[in-house]
């Protein structure tokens, strides 16, 4: 866990934000609130339903349980396909080998770029391509509601987020883990994912009931506190990226988080909310002032992005 840190005993009381409820306005007061004070809340009424949840990580699972061979036939090209155990590191400022996970990346799913993913083979896994696309699509649908509950967390018009090209194309991953519960994958040093903060928009996050995400709201702080984020049957776990945090000059927090080993295999799907790779992103209108000046250059948001890749990956 690292030298200073103390482990963690509280829960952290994320908000709640309801999707669907009629009162837009005040939906995006609880969310703006909540981007402040936490940078993560819930989403409930989001669109994905129960039995889509259950073939989601059916399907992750079956993947995860083929043999490594068979996995690594779709091995990481780029920034789509398999990537082994150990393989990446969020935590760049540690010297050990990498998180004890193992994750399939499939990218967007938009007609130009769809054929550049890797997915498993349908001889092994005949459901998997089709549970994963209606996965994308039900969930690109609520991060378009989140897109546009932002806008007005922000005042910004509605459509701000679209009339700027953000979704020109979209470029959403979509990131299907697993961690091992076996805790001799792990030492006090390789955690399944070191402490980092998200790199683009907003994460939502299916987590399948297994603990071991934790939050830490303080991250200059030392020693580092850490919460328990704790499932909610239905919910998705939602976190503000450092491209939202730099867009509102730091208004919106984008929190440290990382996952601790329980000694239980541990699923999620983390859905990565990124906007075009062309679009330039500079400090919103209404997050700076004269005596508030934008603290981040305006930045081509690929350039960053390859950036915030560099050293996270074993070559
Ligand atoms: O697996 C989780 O619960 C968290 C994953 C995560 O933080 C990430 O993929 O960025
Ligand atoms: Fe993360």
């Amino acid at each position: 866990m690292g030298v200073g840190e103390e482990t963690t005993t509280t829960v952290a009381n994320l908000p709640i934000i309801d999707l669907s409820a009629p009162d837009r306005e005040s939906t995006a007061a609880t969310l703006r609130q909540a981007c402040i004070d936490f940078g993560f809340f819930y989403i409930v009424n989001h669109g994905v339903d129960k039995d889509l949840f259950g073939r989601l990580f059916e399907e992750s699972q079956k993947f995860f349980t083929l043999p490594l061979d068979d996995k690594m036939k779709i091995a990481r090209k780029g920034i789509r396909g398999y990537t082994p155990l150990y393989h990446e590191k969020l935590d760049t400022a540690t010297s050990t080998k990498g998180d004890s996970k193992e994750f399939l990346d499939i990218g967007p799913l938009h007609d130009e770029v769809r054929d550049s993913n890797q997915w498993p083979s349908e001889e092994l896994l005949p459901n998997w391509k089709t549970t994963v696309e209606a996965y994308h699509d039900k969930i690109m649908k609520a991060g378009k509601r989140l897109y546009s509950l932002l806008a007005v967390a922000l005042n910004l018009s509605e459509n701000y987020f679209e009339d700027i090209g953000a979704l020109d194309p979209p470029m959403p991953f979509i990131r299907l883990l697993r961690y091992p519960g076996d805790l001799s994958y792990y030492t006090n040093e390789v955690l399944g994912a070191s402490a980092h903060c998200d790199y683009g928009m907003m994460t939502l996050l299916a987590i399948d009931g297994v603990a071991g995400l934790q939050v830490c709201r303080e991250k200059d702080r030392q020693p580092r506190i850490w919460e328990d984020v704790l499932h909610i049957e239905g919910a998705l776990v939602v976190n503000i990226g450092d491209l939202t945090e730099r867009w509102t000059n730091n208004v919106f927090r984008s929190t440290l988080h990382r996952v601790v080993p329980t000694g239980q295999e541990r699923y999620s799907v983390a859905f990565y909310l990124d906007p075009s790779h062309d679009l330039m992103v500079e400090c919103l209108e209404t997050c700076c002032s004269e005596s508030n000046p934008p603290r981040f250059p305006p930045f081509r948001y690929i350039d960053y992005l390859l950036e915030r890749f560099e050293g996270t990956f074993e070559a």
